[in-house]
């Protein structure tokens, strides 16, 4: 099937893996889930599939959504009035729902992520807002995991940030080698979680608490 751009889609976030691209249109994106399912041995016009492209292309739009967020504006709102406050703020067990990019196969996990505030500090709802929507683009974990941890590198200028992903890939568990019962853990570390072994131990420990 040819594939004609149609709507341009600007993501603005500078970590984005898309910047501009063309973009198929509805109608082009459920003859592509019809030749799938025709593909995989069914036929598409049978009454119980007759609506399943338009499910899926619906599905598709809530686990791709993040394509369409800007991390940066979630991290823009600021606060300075934290009373002396020198400690970590850390976000435990985010829930990941995730696609991997070479199967297009669901991870489910836990992200947890912590920061060590500069001068900003932002509202905890944004770091989970941030992990979700770079979850909700096509990449591997490790992309993931950079992704959320440059955003709030550059977004807050903390002096250091942490970011561990726990995740059962689909891909391994449904499909491929079978393994029903491995998680992948990534992690990254920046400024003084990087440099201070103490703090970093820390942020593990408090992660798996
Ligand atoms: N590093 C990394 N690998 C991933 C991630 N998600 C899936 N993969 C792996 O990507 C690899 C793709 O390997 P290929 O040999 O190209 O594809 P494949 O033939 O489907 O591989 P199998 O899964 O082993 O059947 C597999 O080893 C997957 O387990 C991820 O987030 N990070
Ligand atoms: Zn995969």
């Amino acid at each position: 099937m040819s594939v004609i751009p149609a709507k341009p889609v600007l993501v603005s976030d500078e970590t984005a893996t898309v910047q501009e691209s063309g973009r198929p249109s509805r109608e082009q994106a459920l003859e592509a889930v019809r030749t799938l399912i025709a593909w995989a041995g069914d036929n598409p016009d049978r009454p119980g599939l007759i609506d399943t492209p338009k499910r899926v292309v619906d599905a598709y739009g809530e686990w791709f959504d993040g394509y369409e967020a800007d991390a940066a504006k979630e991290l823009s709102r600021t606060f300075e009035d934290v009373t002396g406050y020198d400690d970590m703020v850390i976000l435990r067990e985010i829930e990941v729902e995730s696609h991997c990019e070479h199967h297009l196969a669901p991870f489910l996990g836990k992200a947890y992520v912590a920061y060590l505030p500069g001068e900003k500090v932002v509202g905890i709802s944004k770091l989970a807002r941030v992990v979700e929507i770079f979850a909700r683009r096509l990449q591997n974990q490790e992309t993931l995991t950079n992704d959320i941890i440059e955003a709030i590198e550059s977004h807050l200028q903390p002096k250091g940030v942490a970011v561990m992903i726990d995740a059962a890939h689909q891909c391994m568990t449904t499909r491929g080698v079978h393994h029903r019962h491995v998680s992948t853990v990534t992690t990254r570390f920046t400024g003084a979680f990087k440099s201070d072994p103490a703090l970093m131990d820390r942020f593990l420990k408090l992660a798996k608490a």
